[in-house]
């Protein structure tokens, strides 16, 4: 059979083109609980409900940078919070085009008998739930499996289980209205080389697209939120134009082109470097059929929460640091990124060591 032609169809074939506009990419402001804490405990500002809203809001109240976004990833609790003045976020965003999606994975737990391989929680209830959110204003969803690359890791075990999981997750998205953003997320942890990343993405992109096909998931109604390819974090870096070349040959040697889009997420490189890789590989002179944009947690983030460390009046200088930030990735979208947005903030590099989310 092929893919599956539901009720919703047309909407998501739709929503996921809107996203995957060029100039425009996703803000990840998705954290659940436990991660949002570590972001705010970096400022010295307690993991409260009040607190997580404020920074939620100046977020989606930084009115200038929202024609770079085109979809912003929720968890759960933002999905249902106001702004001070009482206007629910969902309003916020569709008012200025911007589509609300949301995670609805619960995390990742291990693999039994692995060397501490995962996979991804968070199927019970998952269509009921979908159907909540849909009706809550959300468009689309995310869940992030997470991989890792050692002696013997990705293991087949956990490939398999991964791209099964993904692949069940699609579909039962696509049958409630929402778009799934497929997230195979390959740790950059450890010393290999950028050829060993790249060699370990194609193989886990194969297995996702293969699993996508088995379930009769409806490409052109989904994203792919994979990571870029670069040498390990133990490893030295290598050039934007290095990475561009190994990223965009991964991808075209295993994303159909009937997929809209490829939202990568940042994995822990600086602000700049996001950008700059991002920039690069929308210069690359081969045929790209999918945009190539962005779906940032911290590299659209790191400088802004910085810069606010939870007082009001630090609002408009935090602001001004995310419209800079959404403003150069839009450029990088379309290979235009001159590299003029970065301050030392923003060079500093996010990575942290067997960082646990
Ligand atoms: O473990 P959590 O709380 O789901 O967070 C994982 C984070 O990773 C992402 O998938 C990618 O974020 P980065 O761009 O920071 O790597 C975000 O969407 C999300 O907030």
């Amino acid at each position: 059979m092929s893919a599956f032609v539901g009720k919703y169809a047309d909407e998501l074939i739709r929503t996921a083109k809107y996203i995957a506009t060029p100039g425009k990419g996703i803000l990840a402001a998705d954290e659940s609980t436990g991660t949002i804490g570590k972001r705010l405990s970096s400022i010295n500002v307690e993991n409260t409900e009040p607190n997580r809203q404020a920074l939620r809001e100046l977020l989606f109240t930084t009115f200038d940078a929202l024609p770079s976004i085109s979809g912003v990833i929720l968890f759960e609790e933002t999905l249902y919070q106001k702004t001070s003045a009482g206007k629910p976020f969902v309003d916020v965003l569709a008012d200025n085009k911007v589509i609300p999606g949301i995670k609805v994975d619960k995390g990742i737990v291990e693999l039994a008998g692995t060397n501490g391989e995962t996979t991804t929680q968070g199927f019970d209830s998952l269509g009921a739930r979908c159907q909540q959110y849909y009706k809550a204003g959300a468009r689309f969803a995310k869940w992030r499996a997470v991989l890792k690359i050692g002696p013997t890791e990705p293991s087949e075990l956990a490939i398999q289980q991964n791209a099964q999981g993904l692949a069940r997750y699609a579909i039962i998205c696509q049958e409630n209205g929402l778009v799934p953003i497929v997230e195979p997320e390959i740790l950059t942890d450890g010393n290999h080389d950028i050829k060993k990343c790249a060699a370990v993405t194609e193989t886990v992109l194969a297995a996702v697209y293969k699993a996508l096909n088995d379930h009769h998931v409806l490409l052109e109604g989904t994203l792919l939120k994979p990571n870029m390819v670069t040498p390990g974090s133990d490893s030295p870096k290598v050039a934007p134009a290095v990475v561009a070349e190994y990223t965009v040959g991964a991808l075209r040697r295993t994303v159909p082109p009937a997929v809209p889009g490829i939202v990568f997420l940042s994995g822990g490189q600086s602000e700049e470097d996001a950008t700059l890789n991002l920039n690069a590989m929308n210069k690359l002179g081969v045929l790209k059929p999918w945009t190539l944009s962005f779906s940032f947690g911290r590299a659209l983030q790191q400088s802004t929460i910085k810069k606010w460390s939870g007082k009001k009046e630090n609002v408009p200088s935090a602001q001004a640091a995310f419209l800079a930030r959404c403003k150069a990735n839009s450029e990088a979208t379309l290979g235009k990124y001159a590299g003029c947005a970065a301050d030392a903030a923003a060079s500093e590099s996010l990575y942290v060591k067997d960082y646990k989310y």
